[in-house]
C-alpha cells in the first residue's frame, strides 16, 4: 500500500501540496486527474524519494520512504511525463533490461520479462531498435515497458498516454487493468479518462494541491464537473471539456 499521511509541500515556500492524505491499497486502479498545475506530478514523486514533504510523510509497504528511498525505488515502478528523461540504453531490449539486470536476475529471467513487458505493449521483436529512432508514442511505451519489467508492487504512471495512438492506449490500459487485477496497486494521473473510468476502482481529482475528489467511477463523471478533464457523457452529450 501507498500511504500519503498529510503530506505538504512546496517549491521555495511556494505551497504545492496541501496536506494529502490518502491511501492507495494493493490491487487497486487509481486515477488521479486535476487541472495543469494543480499537483498531480508533485505528488506522484513523492512516491519514491524524488521529492520529500515538508510535513507529512509518504509510506510503501509500512515504510517511510524518505527514510528508505530505495526500498521505495524498487517496489514502486514510476513512469514519467517525459519519457526521453528516463532512457539509460541506446536499444529498446538493452533498456528495458536495465531494470531487472539491476536487480540481479538470471539472464533467462531477465530474457522472460523483457519479452513480456514489451508484449504488454505491442512492441514484440522490436527489442534491437535505437529509441532515438522511435515515435514519441513508441518511446513512451518503451518507458512503460522498462517500469512493467522491474514486475513492481505498485505502478504510478505519470500521463503516460501522451503521443499513444488507440491501439497502443488500449494495449497499456488493459495491461494496467489486468496488473490491478492480479495485485498490484495502479496510480495513474491523467487529464483524458476516456476508457478509464470503466476500469478504474477509484477517482482522484486534485485542485490547488487538495484531494477535492475521492469517488467510484460511476459518481465520478458528474463529482469531476468543473474540472478540466475529458470525461466520457452520456450519449447526446458532449464527451469533452477540456
Ligand atoms: N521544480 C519546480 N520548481 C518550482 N515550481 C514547480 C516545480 N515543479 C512544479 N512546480 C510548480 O508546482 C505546481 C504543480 O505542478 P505539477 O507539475 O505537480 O502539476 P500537475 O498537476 O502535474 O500539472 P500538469 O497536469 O500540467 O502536469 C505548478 O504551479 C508548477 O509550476
Amino acid at each position: 500500500m501507498i500511504e500519503f499521511r498529510s503530506v505538504t509541500f512546496g517549491f521555495a515556500d511556494v505551497p504545492i501540496l496541501e496536506g494529502v492524505s490518502r491511501s492507495i491499497h494493493d490491487g487497486q486502479f487509481v486515477v488521479l486527474a486535476g487541472a495543469n498545475g494543480s499537483g498531480k506530478t508533485t505528488l506522484l514523486r513523492h512516491c519514491n524519494g524524488l521529492l520529500t514533504p515538508d510535513d507529512g510523510s509518504v509510506l510503501v509497504d509500512g515504510v517511510d520512504v524518505a527514510a528508505d528511498p530505495i526500498a521505495a525505488r524498487t517496489s514502486v515502478g514510476m513512469v514519467f511525463q517525459h519519457p526521453r528523461d528516463q532512457f539509460v540504453a541506446a536499444t529498446v531490449g538493452d533498456d528495458v533490461a536495465f531494470g531487472p539486470e539491476n536487480l540481479g536476475l538470471e539472464r533467462a529471467e531477465i530474457d522472460r520479462r523483457v519479452a513480456a513487458a514489451l508484449e504488454a505493449v505491442n512492441l514484440r521483436g522490436r527489442a534491437d531498435e535505437r529509441i532515438e529512432t522511435l515515435s514519441g508514442g513508441e518511446q513512451s511505451r518503451v518507458a512503460i515497458a522498462g517500469a512493467l519489467a522491474m514486475e513492481p508492487t505498485h505502478l504510478v504512471l505519470d500521463e503516460p498516454f501522451t503521443g499513444l495512438d488507440e491501439p497502443a492506449r488500449r494495449s497499456v490500459l488493459d495491461r494496467l487493468e489486468a496488473l490491478a487485477a492480479d495485485g498490484t496497486g495502479v496510480l495513474l494521473a491523467t487529464h483524458d479518462l476516456r476508457d478509464v473510468l470503466g476500469l478504474a476502482d477509484r477517482v482522484l481529482a486534485m485542485t490547488d494541491g487538495r484531494i477535492v475528489v475521492d469517488d467510484p467511477p460511476a459518481r465520478a463523471a458528474d463529482s469531476l464537473e468543473g474540472l478540466p478533464v475529458r470525461v466520457p457523457r452520456a450519449r447526446g452529450r458532449p464527451d469533452s471539456r477540456c
